[in-house]
């Protein structure tokens, strides 16, 4: 569309206009040189009841957002860095991942099972100090809440609910109650709620172990502060949002990085190389590694380029009379910054519909960081779990491929490369064989 009506365009849902902006410099300016502009987030009308008291960050904007999302950001970070608990518990899933992998003997397997299980357990343990065996039942809502928030995105009634707000009105309980009952909300929701009740029981520790802990620990420090959006309601939205928001986009991230390397199985070899090179066989994968294995981490970036799993990205809102390229906007209204025509973007990418780790290599082979890579957005809206989602899909990413070379089925040639529109483009299931090195 934009070949015809040019990089910023208006699409009419109804009555609603929608503004799409594409290609690098038109998104920049949104996401990035105009961030505050174009901070705000539309609520989808169909939740607008269902959050209507407890905003938590996805869905929330002004001095609520500001809150939640300060305090969630400094929190992982503060869980995360200079301590052990995310790296050893990746490292730990990893090794989970390696054994299921290993026990399959070379026949043909579906990751998506057990890379789904695996990002759950790190996001868990940071949430709420533990991680979860496969065979309990609070462990099955997680994964089941996961997949249908996945296949509740794809259908089509929240778009038309969007689109003639008016008309589907008279149907909106009925609406709400399918969502529910299809995320497992309920269920998640009672999941948290007992966490926080256990983590009550010992009072509040000197040292937070984990998320829970910390919110805890804040709702306290704040009582009786006016402005204070600490809450426990909140609470439970917070940590819902960042188990939806996180571990369908990283699981569909893994799942893509396996299907190019059993798509170009030269480029595997040479990672591989890489990392028998570099690495003693005994060491323990860390994130920083990444910063001495240069060809690794750029095919990595190359798979989520290629693939583009955050698609479109995610709705903004203008929150002021503003502009984009000149043309003038009015508060209030929706934006779509169309993320996947960056990362296709020709005037950024020398073979932008090419699989080429030398996107991310300058002549000599070092890593180049690339301002046009845009899988986790950009700006103050950015992706909250950026730095939660590149450790883990690093160290799970080099730690298969350490362990096994992957490869197709006997008698499979191709595997289909269209992707699923959903909340993440997803690939089609498909099966592959980790033959051990
Ligand atoms: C490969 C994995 C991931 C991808 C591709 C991804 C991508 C994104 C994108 C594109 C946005 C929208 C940013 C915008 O509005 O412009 C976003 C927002 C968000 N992400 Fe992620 N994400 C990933 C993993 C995670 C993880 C692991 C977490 C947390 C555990 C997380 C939590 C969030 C939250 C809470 C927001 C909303 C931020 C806000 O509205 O202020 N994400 N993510």
């Amino acid at each position: 569309m934009s070949s015809t009506y040019g990089n910023v365009y208006t699409l009419w849902l109804g009555s609603t206009p929608m503004v799409v902006v594409n290609g690098y410099q038109a998104v920049k300016e949104v996401l990035v040189t105009r961030s505050e502009d174009f901070a705000e987030r539309p609520v989808p009308i169909f939740l607008q009841d269902l959050i209507h008291d407890a905003q938590g960050v996805l869905f929330s904007n002004g001095h609520h957002w500001k809150q939640q999302r300060r305090f969630s950001l400094m929190t992982l970070r503060n869980l995360g860095l200079g301590k052990p608990v995310l790296e050893d518990s990746i490292q730990q899933e990893a090794g989970v991942l390696i054994e299921t992998f290993a026990r399959q003997n070379g026949k043909p397997i579906d990751p998506s099972g057990p890379f789904l299980a695996a990002i759950n357990n790190v996001i868990a343990t940071m949430l709420f100090g533990h991680s979860f065996s496969s065979e309990q039942d609070t462990f099955q809502h997680l994964i089941d809440g996961s997949k249908a928030m996945q296949q509740f995105s794809g259908k089509m009634w929240p778009r038309l609910y969007e689109a003639f707000p008016m008309v589907m009105k008279p149907l909106q309980p009925i609406l709400q109650r399918t969502l529910l009952a299809l995320s497992h909300w309920k269920q998640l929701e009672r999941l948290v709620q007992n966490e926080i009740r256990e983590h009550q029981k010992g009072g509040v520790p000197e040292e937070p172990r984990d998320f829970i802990d910390s919110y805890l620990a804040q709702v306290e420090k704040c009582k009786g502060d006016p402005a204070s959006t600490f809450t426990g309601k909140n609470m439970v939205q917070v940590i819902l949002e960042l188990f939806i928001a996180g571990s369908d986009t990283s699981t569909v991230a893994l799942r893509w990085a396996l299907l190019c390397m059993v798509e170009h199985p030269e480029i595997q070899e040479q990672v591989q190389e890489e990392l028998d090179t570099v690495l003693d066989p005994s060491h323990v994968i860390r994130y920083e590694d990444r910063k001495i294995l240069p060809f690794t981490n750029a095919v990595l970036h190359e798979t989520q380029r290629f693939s583009s799993l955050s698609a479109v990205g995610v709705f903004h809102k203008s929150s002021k009379n503003t502009s984009i390229k000149g043309m003038p906007l009015s508060k209030g209204v929706m934006i779509l910054p169309n993320l996947y025509s960056v990362h296709y973007d020709p005037e950024q990418w020398e073979t932008p519909y090419k699989f080429n780790p030398g996107h991310f290599l300058d002549k000599d082979g070092n890593f180049v960081k690339k301002d046009a890579f845009l899988l986790f957005s950009a700006g103050i809206r950015v992706c909250l779990g950026e730095k939660m989602a590149r450790t883990m899909l690093f160290i799970l990413f080099t730690s298969l491929m350490r362990a096994f070379r992957f490869q197709l089925p006997e008698g499979v040639k191709k595997i289909n490369r269209e992707a699923i529109l959903g909340i993440a483009l997803t690939p089609h299931p498909y099966k592959l064989c980790a033959i051990p090195r």
